[in-house]
Order: C-alpha cells, then structure tokens, then sequence
C-alpha cells in the first residue's frame, strides 16, 4: 500500500487517482489545510491527521500496510515564507522530521520526497542540471532543500531510501476534468489567466517586463500535472525495486515559455481575449528557469507526454466546469 501525504491537494489528488489506476493500493493522509475531501478519489483509504502529530502517524502506521510514502504535503507560497518563515519551517521541515521519524519507526524506509525548482535560486544557466549548487533565497526554497540535505544524511545514517523530485511549473488537469487546481487565494499563472478568461478576475497583471528574454516578460518550463505525477509513480516503482535510491531529480519538459507565450496560448485554446496589464516585476521571481529532465529519462526511463497546449487544455476544462473550484457544485460547461 502508497500513503499518500497530502493527497487532497492539487498534485497529490493526481496521484492518487494514476496510483489507483495503475493497481496500487492507496492511503491519503492530509489535514484538508489547503486540500479538497471531495478531490480525494473515493477508491482510495482517506485518513484526516496532522504530519506534526506523532500520534496521528503512528496510528497510520500500524494500521496500515503501508510499503512507501509519497510526500507531497506542504506551504508552497513564496512571498508567505518571506513574512511567516515560522510556519514553512515548522510545516515543511519540521513535521517532515516526524514523519521520518515514525517511518523509520515502523520500518518503512522509501520516501518520494516533493521537492521544487526554487532549491536553484537564482540560476543563470539555460537549462538546469541537478548538478547545479543549491542556493535557495527565499524560506520556502531553503525548508525544501533542508529537508533534501536531512535525507541524505538519514539515508547514510538510518538506511532512509528516498527520491526528491524537483517540479518546475506544474500546471493543467486530468483529462475528467474531475479533479483540478484550487488554491485559495490562487496565485498561479494558468489558473489565474484562465478565472480572467471565465469573467472571474477583472484584468491579469504581467508581472515584469524588461527580462532578458526575448520578448522581456520571464520564461518558466510547465510540466502536466500528469507528466509529473506518472514521474512519481516511476520512481516508486524504482525504490520498490531497488533500483535506485538517495537522488534527486528535476521535473520538466526541457521548453521554456514566455509569460505572453502562455497568454497567447490561454487565448487560442478558448478563443477569447484577455486584458492585460503590464505591471512591475514580482520579487525574487528569476528571469528563467528551465529544466534539463535527461537525468530522469536516462536514469528512470520517464518523458512527458503533454505540450504548453495540453496543459491549457485540460486546465480549462477544469476551469470552465468548476468556475470556483471543489466548493462549486453547479457544474457549469
Ligand atoms: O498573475 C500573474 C502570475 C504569475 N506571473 C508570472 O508567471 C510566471 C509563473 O508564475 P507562477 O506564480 O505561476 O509560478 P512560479 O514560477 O513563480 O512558482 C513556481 O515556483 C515557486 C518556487 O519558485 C513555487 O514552487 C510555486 O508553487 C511554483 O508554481 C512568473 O514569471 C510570474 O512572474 C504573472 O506575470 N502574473
């Protein structure tokens, strides 16, 4: 059996949906903080508890089969960490500390850790290579690549065996349309393009616009929520075997796409027009950040699958039915 730590989340429902239509066998646990009950696939086992709690874990522990983890649960915002680092520090790393703790307790050592492109900083390479030194330079970078050094060193010391996964931009839906992105407030630039399009926000602000890029706003490489979660299920399936251990991999798709590319694209693939505003950049956000994925083809066999048009696709179709995400039932087409 998978346990799934924060499978009523956006790339944790995912998940748990491929894991269960790939045969796995799988248990979600998730203090539904941020995540959706409702985005939790009824065939799987749903646990509600806190990663903090000893008690909720051991619990889990013992009660269920449980062969490896897969660890998405986490505060993801940016300019949060920067004015509330207490609470990235405490969520992020410390009760990933717990829950390492009680895996090891309970014997289960394999660990699909989520990690993020923002381990890099500010990287100036073209395409980035995990090779490159991690710098983070913001509180949520630092407590996610905390975490990727406090597992080397449990892999060495307590047998730990784990694989951090580094996301870029991860962005689209299942092909239901089921299942989606909700983040509250959202902050991300798809969705965010795509609630202006349905008539939700009033405009959409472009944050910068004197980059060195090509057309001066930033380039980001964004990967299909599925494409992601099809690389962790490689990966487990990987640790099951024995095949690998203790490394950490980027997750992209090698193409990079400007701001305006993806509002271009949102537009084609809905046939309405934005209207956009031209705004000053975001702090901390880098010019470009591209991954190079050839350690996770060449190591683990994995490629995406879904393109920049994909992604708008199947998020729109999440978008258009389900206008303020889980809490709207009306289903709108
Ligand atoms: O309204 C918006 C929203 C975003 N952007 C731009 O669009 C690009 C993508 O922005 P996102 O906020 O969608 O994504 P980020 O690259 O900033 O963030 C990603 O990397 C972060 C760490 O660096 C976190 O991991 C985050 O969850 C993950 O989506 C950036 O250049 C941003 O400046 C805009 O111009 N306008």
């Amino acid at each position: 059996m998978i346990l799934v730590i924060g499978g009523a989340g956006y790339i944790g429902s995912h998940a748990v949906k491929l894991l269960l239509d790939q045969g796995y066998q799988v248990v979600v646990f998730d203090n539904l903080s941020t995540g959706h009950q409702e985005a939790v696939d009824p065939r799987a086992v749903f646990v509600q508890g806190e990663l903090g709690s000893r008690t909720d874990l051991d619990h889990l522990f013992s009660k269920y089969p449980i062969e490896g983890v897969m660890h998405f649960a986490a505060h993801i915002q940016v300019g949060e960490s920067v004015t509330d680092p207490f609470k990235y520090y405490e969520n992020n790393v410390a009760s990933t500390l717990t829950l390492l703790s009680v895996m090891l307790q309970h014997g289960v050592k394999k660990l699909i850790f989520s990690s993020t492109a923002a381990v890099y900083g500010l990287p100036e390479e073209d395409v980035i290579q995990e090779e490159l030194p991690a710098n983070p330079i913001n509180p949520y970078g630092r407590s996610k690549w905390m975490v990727e050094q406090i597992l080397q060193d449990f892999s060495y010391a307590y047998g730990l065996e784990y694989v951090a996964l580094r996301y870029f931009n991860a962005a689209g839906a299942d092909q239901s349309g089921k299942i989606g992105e909700d983040h509250d407030p959202e902050t991300h630039l798809i969705p965010v393009i795509l609630q202006h399009l349905l008539g939700l926000r009033e405009k959409i602000t472009v944050f910068g616009t004197d980059y060195p890029t090509p057309d001066g706003t930033c380039i980001r490489d964004y990967i299909h929520v599925v494409d992601l979660v099809e690389a962790h299920i490689y990966a487990m399936r990987a640790l099951l075997d024995n095949r690998v251990k203790n490394e950490a991999f980027n997750l992209g798709t090698g193409h990079g796409y400007s701001v305006k590319e993806v509002i271009d694209m949102c537009e084609k693939v809905t046939g309405k027009k934005a209207t956009v505003e031209y705004g000053a950049r975001r702090e901390g956000d880098p010019p470009k950040l591209v991954a190079s994925s050839e350690k996770m083809h060449r190591v683990l066999g994995w490629k995406p699958t879904h393109n920049l048009e994909d992604i708008v696709r199947t998020a729109w179709n999440w978008h258009r039915n389900h206008p303020n995400g889980y809490v709207d039932k009306r289903h709108h087409v």
